[in-house]
């Protein structure tokens, strides 16, 4: 059940937020439920105020979804309220059904992220992996659209396809195509089938993955490698439900759910033209980005405890050694969660006997690299904070007197700045590279030159 809060927790203020409510006739019984805990709650607020901010931030960083219900006048912006963390925002006009079926709804997608058949084959639950899975089950489970999912490889794109199949009304079969390794002159026949003699080779009649996913969902890995001459093809199969058999003339019907995946950068893509624009926005009608593992530096340590137990066949988490632990956390995986995957295979294989996983486990090349100190001595990646650029910033931050909020603040505007600069002033190459939106990078652009510039200044945005 929800909750309603104020700012700072006090009781007083959540007697008044419920006092509110209660003056605005919203069902009691629907927003106070005595000790339950709940994914979603409100908070009543007159303005955008500090407490309000750290309130959305802890909320947004714990795994609660937040309402922020403002006076009837209009007279608290929604767009700086969203930005600062709320998942919604709206003028209390004493709607109280409209907010209740938001808050169920809110339920709802938090236990099938919380259901075994999700947890199952997505683990981790960092607030970034949870943003990417509501965006995936609200879309595969509440929406019949094409879903495009994008990320780099190896952030688990395909277990996100098996996972929006799982959760979607589908009754049919999953197909998976990998266009990466079907040559693209058979690539036509392995979506819509052929008939016999259609071409060498052709002996008999074949029936494509389009029919195999009729009332079921179609996966397209890797959709940016789909020549061009068959772009229309799909696009009319997904829109009108027929296709034709490569050298057949009948029309078939298949009605299928398409989820594609990409790692590749499809807007430019088809700004290059070797990608179709109808064809990109009819398969990206909701998209959902898979965030990389350096996102989600919280989930490395249970992932590795997950791949070891996978490695091994044990039924409970392996103890690991504090200084595994760091070097595990601390190093780089370009190829996100595969690369973790192979790493602790390898370590798996390494390790003897019940006890911990201890450094001599990890193979030398897998181990921290020396780097000089500042002092001239050795230290490694990973340890301690002189050797790690991030703790030592931080450090230096503390050491100014500076506030959480501004540490943060901070940080967000001179990685926003960095992304930026790398991308030669290019906004939506700087907004893939941190995972933002491109407005939440102009938002920060131009915060940073001066309140008169902010677009979210104008009106009605
Ligand atoms: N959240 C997760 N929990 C457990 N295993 C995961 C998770 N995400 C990815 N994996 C594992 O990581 C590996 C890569 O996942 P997957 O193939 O789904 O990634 P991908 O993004 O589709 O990769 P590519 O772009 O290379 O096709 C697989 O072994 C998969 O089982």
């Amino acid at each position: 059940m929800p909750w309603v809060m104020d700012l700072s927790g006090r009781q007083a203020w959540a007697g008044e937020a419920i006092a509110t409510l209660r003056a605005g006739d919203i069902a009691l019984d629907s927003v106070d439920a005595p000790g339950s805990v709940s994914a979603a709650g409100l908070i009543v607020a007159q303005e955008l105020t500090r407490d309000l901010e750290a309130a959305l931030a802890a909320a947004e960083h714990g795994r609660c979804r937040v309402m922020v219900i403002g006076p009837p006048d209009g007279s608290l912006r929604p767009w700086p309220v969203l930005e600062a963390g709320a998942a919604e925002c709206v003028a209390w006009h004493k709607q109280a059904a409209a907010v209740s079926a938001w808050l169920q709804r809110v339920e709802d997608v938090e236990s099938v992220i919380d259901s075994l058949p999700v947890r199952d084959k997505l683990a981790g639950q960092s607030p970034a992996l949870r943003t990417a899975l509501r965006e995936l089950v609200v879309a595969a489970k509440f929406g019949h659209a094409p879903i495009l999912i994008q990320g780099e490889t190896g952030t688990g794109k395909e277990l996100a396809a098996r996972v929006a199949h799982a959760v979607s009304s589908q009754r049919g079969n999953l197909v998976v195509v990998d266009c990466t390794t079907i040559v693209p002159t058979l690539m036509g026949s392995e979506l819509f089938g052929h008939e016999r003699g259609a071409f060498t080779g052709a002996v008999s009649v074949r029936t494509g993955a389009c029919s195999g996913a009729d009332q079921g969902s179609l996966f397209l890995d890797e959709v940016g490698e789909l020549p061009l001459e068959l772009q229309p093809e799909l696009l009319r199969v997904v829109q009108e439900g027929t296709y034709k058999r490569v050298g057949g003339d009948r029309w078939l019907h298949s009605k299928f759910r398409l989820i594609c995946a990409t790692n590749r950068d499809l807007l430019s893509e088809v700004a290059g033209g070797g990608f179709r624009t109808d064809l990109y926005h009819r398969i990206a009608a909701s998209v959902v980005t898979m965030p990389p593992l350096r996102d989600r530096l919280e989930d490395i340590l249970c992932l590795f405890a997950r791949f070891c137990r996978e490695a091994t066949g044990a039924r409970t988490d392996p103890e690991v050694d504090p200084a595994v632990q760091d070097a595990l956390v601390s190093r780089s995986y370009p190829g996100n969660l595969r690369d973790l995957r192979q790493l602790a295979f390898r370590i798996a294989a390494r390790h003897v006997g019940p006890g911990a996983i201890t450094p001599g486990d990890v193979p030398r090349d897998d181990r921290p690299q020396p780097s000089r100190g500042p002092l001239g001595k050795d230290a490694y990646d990973g340890g301690t904070s002189a050797a790690n650029p991030l703790t030592a910033a931080v450090a230096w931050a503390v050491d100014a007197g500076l506030g959480l909020r501004e540490i943060k603040e901070r940080a967000a505007e001179e990685a926003v700045a960095l992304a930026v600069e790398r991308s030669g002033g290019n906004v939506h190459a700087a907004a893939s590279m941190l995972g933002l939106t491109d407005r939440a990078v102009q938002q920060r652009q131009a915060r940073k030159a001066g309140p008169q510039t902010d677009p979210a200044a104008g009106e009605g945005t």
